[in-house]
């Protein structure tokens, strides 16, 4: 790998803290970080380089999914590591700065190859752009890469501005969004899966899927963030980024041994098929909800205008459920519905596949007693797929019964989105990271739905914190025939292990 110097802004954050040193570490660990790497560290707290050592080390205890106990090892990654001042309006501290990376990289003899990594609010991000560029902190002799975290624009215009701003200091392939969802293992594995499996390949159109269903279901509620949750909610927090982007990546059909190049453009060529949504019809296909008290794993909670820095009269979405359509050759006429929420009954992340059933034949007598095949990508916190076919119940012999065929990872150490992330940008791999093309596709679906929900053209529906959301997201589906797959009690009477033998055995 290139050398590399990483430069930290906001490094003493709580996303440094509980994500990027933690991916740094095992990323060390694995062998995966370049042979000469150095961390500049910025904030504008005064620490010495020590101190600051100290803290990441703490994180690391705290956070990391492989113990930090290794003194020697935590030690030598350790030492890649400094602390710098920076105000981010000071031009005088970038001039500093640069000054500093040129002193460590001539010590180690390492091509100026700068990755700048935002870790602070996005109010920062174009300063912050633009004095790296007039400060020469980006220079000629290297690559330099902009990492940049979340939220990405407001809407879509901000989203633009904010685009057009940083272009004038990085070109789009410098630039890597994170959406952290495109880390997670389950979904970086999407691609591979349909392109491994014929099987999947032929199933994957709408001849065959009936419905497919998104969900990324919370159970924290709003914690300490009511400042910028309050202004954000649940359509741009969650469904503009994350929910867009998982729908994309299920989506897309791959040509074999596809390049980065090929997964961003199939991504746009889905975006851009999903059929708009007028403001005028927002009310039909988007259900808008906020949770009130409830109980969460049996703890009650206060709802959402009760809790800390939430005004009585705060109209913000905790929950959405929409109904999409792509219309393109592969998925015209199949519904996608989206849905996410906090304070819901479980945490869970996933994706489920509903196939259509065969056509009838008179032989077959008890088709009704059948439930669809359901093929199911469980994302967080658990990973794993699912099959649910039906079998005949061995009690009630005329009676089908749905059984699971379950393949769950074993893997206790999967890396973690960060570190999937920050290795493949360290590697200028851009596959799974954002690319303007989608964000601002994202942001032009998903506008008249900010519009509608700003003019209160769509009811605002309150549901129980614990529960799966307002009964309006279940009229959502019931509209079409359908209903959520996989909530409540997991529907799993007979099921295999990985490992086992997959095939119709459990009880038989
Ligand atoms: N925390 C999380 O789980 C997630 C965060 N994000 C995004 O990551 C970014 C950072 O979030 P988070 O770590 O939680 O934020 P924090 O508020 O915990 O940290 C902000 C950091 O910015 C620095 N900072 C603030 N103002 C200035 C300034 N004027 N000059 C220099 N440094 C400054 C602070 O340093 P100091 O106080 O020393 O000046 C601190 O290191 C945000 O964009 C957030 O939306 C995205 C996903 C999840
Ligand atoms: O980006 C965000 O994601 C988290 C949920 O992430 P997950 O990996 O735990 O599913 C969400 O809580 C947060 O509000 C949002 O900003």
């Amino acid at each position: 790998m290139d050398a590399t110097t990483f430069i930290l802004f906001g490094a003493t954050g709580d996303l440094a803290k509980r994500k990027i040193y933690p991916a740094l570490f095992n990323l060390f660990i694995d062998g995966k970080l370049p042979q000469a790497f150095s961390v500049f560290g910025l904030g504008r707290r005064e620490l010495t380089d020590e101190t600051f050592r100290a803290n990441v080390g703490q994180a690391l205890r705290s956070f990391s999914r492989r113990e930090a106990n290794d003194d020697e090892a935590v030690s030598r990654f350790l030492s890649a590591f400094s602390y710098s001042v920076l105000h981010i309006d000071r031009e005088d501290d970038y001039a500093n700065l640069l000054r500093l990376v040129e002193q460590r990289e001539a010590a180690l003899n390492a091509a100026p190859n700068r990755m700048f990594y935002l870790s602070v609010g996005p109010e920062f991000f174009t300063t912050i752009a633009a004095n790296v560029k007039s400060s020469g902190l980006g220079s000629a002799d290297g690559w330099k890469r902009l990492v940049i975290e979340k939220p990405f624009g407001h809407d879509l215009q901000s989203a633009r501005e904010l685009n057009e701003q940083l272009s004038r200091s990085f070109e789009e392939h410098e630039v890597f969004r994170i959406d952290h969802y495109l880390g997670k293992p389950m979904v970086q594995k999407l691609e591979i899966l349909q392109q491994a499996n014929p099987v999947l390949q032929a199933l994957w159109t709408n001849r065959h899927i009936a419905n497919v269903q998104i969900t990324a279901n919370e159970t924290v509620g709003v914690e300490e963030r009511a400042g910028y949750y309050d202004h954000v909610g649940a359509v741009r927090d969650m469904f503009q980024n994350h929910m867009l982007q998982l729908l994309m990546m299920l989506a897309i059909h791959l040509p074999n041994n596809s390049t980065s190049d090929d997964v961003r453009l199939r991504k746009k060529k889905v975006m851009e098929a999903v059929v708009p949504l007028p403001k005028e019809n927002v009310a039909l296909q988007v259900i808008r909800g906020q949770y009130a008290e409830g109980t969460i794993q049996g703890k009650p909670v206060v709802g959402y205008k009760s809790e800390p820095g939430i005004a009585e009269t705060s109209t913000n979405d905790t929950f959405i459920a929409a109904r999409l359509e792509i219309d393109d050759y592969f998925w015209r006429g199949v519904p996608f519905y989206i849905r996410t929420g906090k304070r819901m009954a479980e945490k869970s992340t996933r994706i489920v596949i509903e196939f259509k059933e065969p056509l009838k034949q008179p032989a077959l007598a008890l088709d009704d007693s059948k439930t669809p095949n359901l093929l199911v990508f469980e994302i967080s916190p658990n990973e794993g797929i699912t099959l649910q076919l039906n079998t005949r119940d061995p009690q009630q012999k005329d009676e089908f019964k749905p059984m699971h065929v379950n393949f769950h990872t074993s893997e206790q150490d999967v890396p973690e989105a960060y570190e999937n992330l920050i290795g493949d940008a360290l590697r200028g791999d851009p596959t799974f990271f954002s690319h303007w093309d989608e964000v601002e596709l994202a942001w032009k679906w998903v506008q008249p739905i900010l519009d509608a929900f700003a003019e209160n053209l769509v009811p605002l529906h309150s549901y129980a914190a614990g529960s799966y959301g307002p009964a309006a997201s279940d009229e959502l589906l019931a509209k079409d025939g359908y209903r959520w797959r996989f909530d409540a009690e997991p529907e799993q009477p007979n099921e295999t292990k990985a490992g086992e033998n997959y095939a119709y055995h459990a009880n038989h």
